[in-house]
């Protein structure tokens, strides 16, 4: 497939999927999606790969998550997929899924989907300018599924309800110290850091690291199940005034008024 929202590289055993979209953060609309599940699956399959890295172009951010100005929930030819109009829950899966290590390389925000999706990466390597925090009940979204119950098992119960809760930022350092990164650096060292990471992982036993990686994910596989049933429960909050509230008041650039639309 001809990608137009990602870029896609293999070099020295190591694929990198890269989010193009700086304009709007990174932040991905539904063929985004489709993109980076084609590219995951690309990687994922390729036994040349020994590892794959997610990043987003630029420095300002990893990934802001769903495009708040692109609502039209098509892509290509006016296709959807995906519960909710955009296959998050796919790309999620699929990140999972493949047989190789996954590495979130973060500069800059990873806010809302995008921490999701650093979340998500078997290992996050961040430069110091990274900001990770969850943003849904400030803008009428909610992951239900991973973003929610599977940070939990990453950072702990008490901070993963404090980080959806009360939607704040948290710098690299604070990511460090709760477990949400593997690493920090100084940003001009962080591809130089990735890189080695990923040399290392490119000698271990490719069969023996898929094993270790389907077996992490056997002990949270029934979050999926989760989420999907979540997802359900989104697409109809999604079609709220509540939710529709948050989404105007973020493109207005205002405070949304949720209690004024819960009915
Ligand atoms: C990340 C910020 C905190 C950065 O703040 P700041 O440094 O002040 O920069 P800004 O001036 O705000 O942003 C610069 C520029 O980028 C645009 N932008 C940033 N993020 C997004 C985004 N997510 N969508 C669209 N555009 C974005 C911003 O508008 C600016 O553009 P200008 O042209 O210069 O004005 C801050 O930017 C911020 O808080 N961003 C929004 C974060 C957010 O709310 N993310 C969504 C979380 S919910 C989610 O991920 C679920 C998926 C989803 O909602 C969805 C998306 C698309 C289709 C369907 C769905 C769905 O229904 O699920």
């Amino acid at each position: 497939m001809d990608y137009e929202d990602i870029l896609y590289d293999e070099k020295n055993g190591v694929a990198t999927i890269t989010i193009n979209r700086p304009k709007v953060y990174n932040a991905f609309r539904p063929r985004t999606c489709v993109e980076l599940i084609d590219a995951f699956l690309k990687a994922g399959w390729n036994e040349e790969i020994g590892a794959i890295v997610l990043t987003g172009a630029g420095n300002k951010a990893f990934c802001t998550g769903g495009d708040q100005s692109d609502h039209d929930g098509t892509y290509g030819d006016g296709e959807t997929r995906g519960t909710i109009g955009m296959p998050v829950e796919e790309l999620h899966t699929v990140i999972r899924d493949v047989p190789k290590p996954v590495i979130a390389k973060v500069r800059g925000y990873a806010i809302g989907g995008g921490n999701v999706l650093a979340t998500l990466c078997d290992m996050t390597i961040a430069g110091e300018s990274a900001i990770f925090g969850q943003v849904g009940p400030k803008m009428g979204s909610v992951d239900p599924g991973f973003g929610t119950a599977y940070l939990a098992r990453v950072v702990g119960e008490k901070k993963a309800r404090e980080i959806w809760y009360m939607c704040r930022r948290y710098p690299a350092r604070e990511a460090l110290a709760m477990g949400l990164a593997n690493a920090v650096v100084p940003d001009d060292k962080l591809d130089e850091e990735v890189d080695a990471w990923c040399a290392e992982l490119v000698e271990r036993s490719p069969t023996a690291i898929a094993i270790a990686k389907k077996s992490f994910n056997a002990d949270s596989d029934n979050i999926r199940g989760i989420g999907g049933l979540g997802m359900q429960a989104l697409r109809l909050y999604y079609n709220s005034a509540e939710s529709k509230e948050g989404v105007n008041a973020l493109n207005e650039k205002r405070k949304p008024e949720f209690r004024k639309h819960m009915k």
